[in-house]
C-alpha cells in the first residue's frame, strides 16, 4: 500500500500545496486531474523527492515505511519510478545503453521492455535527439524496466499523436500488473483506454473533489471550476 499523509509541498521556496492524501494499492489506477501550473508534476517530483520540490508536511508511506525523506535513488531502489513529463534530454547516451543498464540491475530483458512501447527500432539512437513522443515513449521504457511498485506517471498523454496513445496505454495496462499507477494528466485522453480507479481533482492549493470515474465524466461536463 502507498500513502500519501497530509502533505504539503513548497516549491522555489512557495507554498503549493497542502493537505494532499490518498492511498493507492498495486494493481489500481489513480488519475491526478487538475488545470496547468496547478502543481500536479510538483506533487509528483516531491513525492519522488527530486530537489527543489520540497516537503514541508505530511508523510509518504510505503508499506508502512515513512519514506518521505529518502533520496530519490533510496526511494527508486525500494520500487518508485517517476516518468517525467518532459523527459531529460540526455545527450550521447543511446536508448539501448540505457535500457540496458537498468534491466541488468532488474533483471529484464530490454529488447523486451523496447518492443512493449515499440521503440525497438530506436536503440541505437541517441536519447537526446529523440523526437517528442519517441522520447515519451522511451521514458515510459526506462520505467518498466524498473519493474516499479509504485508508478508515478507525469502527462502519459500529452504530446502523444492518437496511435501512440494506444502504445502508451498498453505500456500503463502492463506497470499495474504489479504496480500502484499514479497518473498525472490535464486532458484525460488516456482515460479512452485506460478507465481510472480512482480520480482526484487538484485545485486551488490541494484536492477538491475525490472519487470514482464519475468524477471524471464530472470534470469533461463542468470543467475544473464548474467542479469544485
Ligand atoms: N523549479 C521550479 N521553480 C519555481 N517554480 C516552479 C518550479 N517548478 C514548477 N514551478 C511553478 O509551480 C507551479 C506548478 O507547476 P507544475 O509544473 O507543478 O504544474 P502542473 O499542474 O503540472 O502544470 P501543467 O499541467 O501545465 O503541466 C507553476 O506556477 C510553476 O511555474
Amino acid at each position: 500500500m502507498f500513502t500519501v499523509e497530509n502533505l504539503s509541498v513548497a516549491v522555489g521556496g512557495r507554498a503549493l500545496l497542502g493537505g494532499v492524501s490518498f492511498s493507492i494499492s498495486p494493481g489500481e489506477v489513480f488519475y491526478i486531474l487538475g488545470p496547468n501550473g496547478v502543481g500536479k508534476s510538483s506533487l509528483l517530483k516531491a513525492i519522488m523527492g527530486i530537489p527543489g520540490y520540497e516537503v514541508v508536511g505530511g508523510r509518504v508511506l510505503l508499506d508502512g515505511e515513512d519514506i518521505t525523506k529518502l533520496k530519490p535513488f533510496e526511494k527508486a531502489s525500494r520500487g518508485l519510478a517517476l516518468a517525467f513529463q518532459i523527459p531529460p534530454r540526455l545527450q550521447g547516451v543511446r536508448v539501448g545503453v540505457l535500457l540496458s543498464n537498468i534491466c541488468r540491475k532488474t533483471k529484464c530483458d530490454y529488447r523486451e521492455v523496447a518492443k512493449v512501447v515499440e521503440v525497438d527500432h530506436l536503440l541505437d539512437r541517441e536519447i537526446g535527439k529523440l523526437s517528442g513522443g519517441e522520447g515519451k515513449r522511451v521514458e515510459l521504457a526506462t520505467v518498466l524496466a524498473q519493474r516499479p511498485r509504485v508508478a508515478l506517471i507525469d502527462e502519459p498523454d500529452s504530446g502523444v499523436d492518437v496511435e501512440s496513445l494506444v502504445i502508451v496505454a498498453r505500456a500503463l495496462k502492463e506497470l499495474v500488473k504489479d504496480a500502484a499507477l499514479i497518473i498525472v494528466t490535464h486532458g484525460a485522453h488516456i482515460a479512452r483506454h485506460l478507465p481510472p480507479d480512482k480520480v482526484c481533482v487538484l485545485y486551488g492549493g490541494g484536492f477538491k473533489k475525490c472519487g470514482g470515474r464519475e468524477v471524471l465524466d464530472a470534470v469533461f461536463t463542468y470543467g475544473f471550476a464548474g467542479l469544485v
